[in-house]
């Protein structure tokens, strides 16, 4: 009898050379038909079911596969399309795109976007929309991973329909093939629990109301993958690794209870984070095996052996879907030893979670320090060790021979000496306890900097990037081949950051940035100059619809060999005499965008990374930059999942940024950046930073988060974003006005700065123009209201006096400041 199955919850989509990027992008540009971009699909598929079937896998997984979301897939599936985009006449696959990009309303006189143009290569990262056309769906993180999904709408009054043959095509796609098939679906609480509430009705009520409508059409989705003669369907119910309300927890029951009846055999597929409270519900639940991650989880496999009924299907996953490292077969079999004592014998080996986290292969990595790639494996070399592990456990022999490669390549892992750096570790353990703290407290920093930097009140800024223009990357690409020597390359991007300031001198922008030309992307960049790191040719992982990031690794202790950003900052700076800001990725952000060493907290790694980006801050001090923005967008995606470990990431994050930004003389100004995420329950860890000034995504949520900070009273500078960067739509200088007079209305006047939202890299540079100069109108605008209020006016003329009074005081501080060397040694 066979004992051992091995399956993958989930296999990369976009293709090992991006394919499907490619054809989307040219699909949206009208380069490519529906039925083209349809066989490029099914090709992908083929290729990756091929894959798995090669790599020995019992099963191939059916349902994994999105052109733009596995989420949007659903909604399709399920026949929740939002009515606000009132479809006629589109077909599916139109209807698709529209709710993952937007669409136009009718093109305004005064926008100069260009959309719809086949060259406007930028427009097409999705959210497209002008004035009175249909947003698109809000896009937010798959749970703590740097994958967007596209978040359903949903009300009290939706109905739910069996609208899509998609997902049984590509099972009968598979079938035809030859292949054994797992289906796999969302779960429908998972699906309930990740949607947005349009209607204010409560989520709970959301649960009682929409659940019942639901489970019908997943019982139809069912029987239909039955009939079709699917294996198994997994039911990927990730939410039961949350802290969940009682009543979520209570539905699982009643839903999979009324699943069951479909007669499919299921597999509940949980992942990203252990069951704890939710274990044995999960371990009852009617259904025909359970999958858990045997990597975050891994100390409660032997609970989940011990409650999961023996005639059920346990499902490890044992080899990390999260990370690139290479898994200790050792001590996997270790781990599985008691498990398949438990279970007779029976047991089916997995990734922890689908594999769509981590890139295709090393094959083509040939340029990867050879000893470093031993020790890494990718999705197919994962696919490679679920085989050998089965087989080890099955026929130990048989696997003699890999398991011993394996074992080499652990041990060179773990004896290399290359991945500590005394230095690294010396410099941290004698960090006294003050490197964390700026020298004086905001309101006297804030004082200081006010008299240097002269700016005017709602001073206006951007958030580092400028458009990425086919022309900047293509003079990359040809420098990374070769074909572009380094002075041609470095001249082609200072001409670039030339270019970015004139612009935004035309404009009127009060404090400036370089634009970021020479960078790939702003955690990738840094990880190609610091030391610990490596970065991979075609480590593609998919963040959103056909937008890919190449996540470095950071294997060894991290140091800062050179430095890194001067050079750019003091040509930016050289060309005006405008304020431009410095422009790095904080530690928290490369960490958690980046694949993490594995053998120390991740905390020290962090910490490495603050040292290094400290050494750049204070370099750009040196240099004459006196605003440094130091971004950490990821700050909340890291936040752990599970509420009992929040606090402990919070400290060392903060703690992180602080060890970063506290090198700042008090006279230089450090900005942080932060976008896409719900803030409002981390605020008082946002103070925490102490940053003087915060940009922060507002404009999507149409400025709720400010009542958030309001109601904080968050004490330094604040930038609300006014305008979405995700749509090529120019908003108008009114609607940025309404939303700059609602952040008035709780925000003191004189800590609000004016910005869009994010980075504009994936824009392009004619709707860019456009909506910055609308921006500074609305910013001229407020300067003019604030200043007509007779007792504003006062208000701000005593200020004014208090600043320069303080300022004359304060002047000899600021000569002291700047001879003296770094806050550290001080
Ligand atoms: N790491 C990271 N995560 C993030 C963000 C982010 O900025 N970085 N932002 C948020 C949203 N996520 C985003 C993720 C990716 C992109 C994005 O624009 N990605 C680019 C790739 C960026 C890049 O690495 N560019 C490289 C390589 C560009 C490229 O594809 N070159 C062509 C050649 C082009 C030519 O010859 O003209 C090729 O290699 O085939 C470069 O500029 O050097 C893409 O998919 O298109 C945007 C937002 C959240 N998470
Ligand atoms: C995802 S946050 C982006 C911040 C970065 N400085 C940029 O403008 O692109
Ligand atoms: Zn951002």
């Amino acid at each position: 009898m066979k004992n051992i199955y091995t399956h993958i919850p989930g296999f990369p989509r976009v293709g090992a050379q991006r394919e499907l990027k490619t054809a989307l992008e040219r699909h949206w540009r009208g380069e490519l038909a529906a039925a083209e971009l349809e066989a490029e699909g099914r090709a992908l598929r083929a290729r990756h079911w091929a894959r798995q079937r090669d790599a020995g896998l019992d099963f191939v997984t059916v349902g994994d596969f999105a052109f733009y979301d596995h989420v949007a897939n659903h909604i399709q599936l399920l026949g929740c399309e939002p009515a606000r985009f009132g479809f006629q006449a589109e077909t599916p696959l139109e209807r698709y795109f529209t709710l993952a990009r937007g669409r136009a309303g009718a093109p305004r006189g005064d926008c100069a976007c260009g959309h719809g143009s086949a060259n406007d290569q930028n427009s097409h990262d999705g959210h497209d929309g002008h004035d009175s056309g249909s947003p698109a769906l809000e896009m937010t993180k798959w749970f703590d991973t740097n994958y967007h999904y596209l978040v359903p709408e949903l009300d009290a009054a939706t109905h739910f329909e069996l609208s899509s043959t998609r997902l049984f095509d590509e099972v009968d796609e598979a079938l035809a093939l030859g292949h054994a098939v797992k289906a796999t679906l969302i779960g429908p609480l998972t699906f309930l629990w990740l949607a947005r509430s349009t209607d204010a009705t409560p989520r709970r009520d959301l649960l009682d109301c929409l659940l019942p409508r639901l489970l019908p059409i997943y019982g139809q989705v069912l029987a239909r993958l039955k009939e079709q003669g699917v294996a198994w369907v997994q039911v990927e119910e990730p939410i039961l690794g949350l802290d969940l309300p009682q009543e979520w927890r209570s539905a699982f029951d009643t839903a999979y209870w009324q699943l069951n009846q479909a007669g499919a055999p299921l597999l509940l597929a949980t992942y990203f984070s252990p069951l704890e409270e939710n274990l044995s519900l999960a371990c009852r639940l009617p259904v025909a095996g359970l999958h858990v991650d045997g990597v975050r989880a891994a100390h409660e496999l032997v609970s989940v052996a011990d409650w999961l009924p023996v005639h059920k299907v346990l499902s490890v996953g044992i080899v990390d879907g999260r990370n690139i490292w290479r898994t200790d077969l050792d001590a996997a079999l270790g781990t599985l030893a008691p498990l398949l004592e438990k279970r007779n014998g029976q047991l089916w080996l997995s990734t922890s979670c689908s594999l769509l986290h981590v890139p295709y292969s090393l094959e083509v990595e040939t340029a990867l320090d050879p000893e470093l790639a031993s020790w890494l494996a990718f999705a197919h070399e994962k696919l490679d060790e679920l085989a050998v592990l089965k087989t080890a456990i099955e026929q130990p022999r048989a696997a003699a021979a890999a398991l011993a490669a394996s074992r080499a390549a652990i041990a060179t892992r773990r004896a290399s000496p290359r991945v500590r750096d005394a230095a690294v570790r010396a410099r941290l353990a004698a960090l006294p306890d003050h490197a964390a703290q700026r020298k004086s407290p905001f309101a006297e920093r804030r004082l200081l900097q006010g008299a240097k930097l002269n700016l005017p009140p709602f001073p206006t800024t951007t958030i580092g990037s400028f458009p990425q223009t086919p022309a900047i990357r293509s003079a990359r690409a040809a420098f990374k081949r070769g074909d572009l020597d380094g002075t041609g390359y470095e001249a082609a991007m200072r001409a670039e950051i030339e270019h970015a300031i004139r612009r935004q001198e035309a404009l009127g922008l009060d404090v400036l940035v370089h634009g970021e030309a020479e960078r790939n992307d702003m955690v990738e960049y840094f990880g190609e100059h610091l030391a610990g790191f490596a970065f991979t040719r075609n480590g593609w992982v998919q963040s959103y619809g056909s937008r890919c990031v190449k996540p470095p690794v950071i294997w060894g202790d991290v140091s800062r060999p050179a430095p890194i950003t001067v050079a750019w900052a003091r040509h930016a700076q050289s060309l005006t005499p405008l304020p431009v800001k410095g422009m790095l990725t904080g530690p928290v952000t490369i960490l958690q965008w980046s694949f993490v060493r594995d053998d120390q907290p991740r905390a020290d790694t962090a910490d490495q990374i603050a040292l290094a980006m400290r050494d750049e801050v204070d370099d750009l001090q040196q240099a004459g930059i006196d605003i440094v923005q130091i971004d950490e967008p990821a700050l909340r995606e890291g936040l752990p999942l599970r509420q009992a470990r929040r606090a402990a990431y919070l400290d060392r994050a903060v703690r992180a940024f602080r060890l970063t930004a506290a090198v700042a003389r008090d006279g230089t100004q450090i900005h942080t950046h932060m976008c896409y995420a719900e803030f409002n329950d981390i605020l008082p860890q946002i103070a925490a930073l102490d940053a003087d000034v915060i940009t922060i995504e507002t404009s999507r949520s149409a400025m709720a988060l400010l009542d958030a900070f309001g109601d904080f009273r968050y004490p330094n500078d604040i930038g609300p974003g006014v305008y979405d960067i995700h749509s090529p739509r120019v908003p108008d200088r009114e609607e940025m006005l309404a939303l700059l007079r609602r952040a008035r209305a709780v925000i003191p006047a004189g800590q609000l700065w004016v910005n869009p939202d994010c980075g504009l890299k994936t824009r392009g540079w004619p709707e860019t123009e456009a909506a910055l100069r609308h921006m500074v109108d609305a910013a001229r605008q407020m300067r003019a209201e604030w200043a007509s209020e007779a007792t504003n006016a006062a208000t701000s003329a005593a200020a004014n006096a208090a600043v320069n009074a303080v300022a004359s005081t304060l002047t000899n501080k600021v000569a002291a400041e700047a001879g003296s060397g770094t806050a550290e040694a001080a």
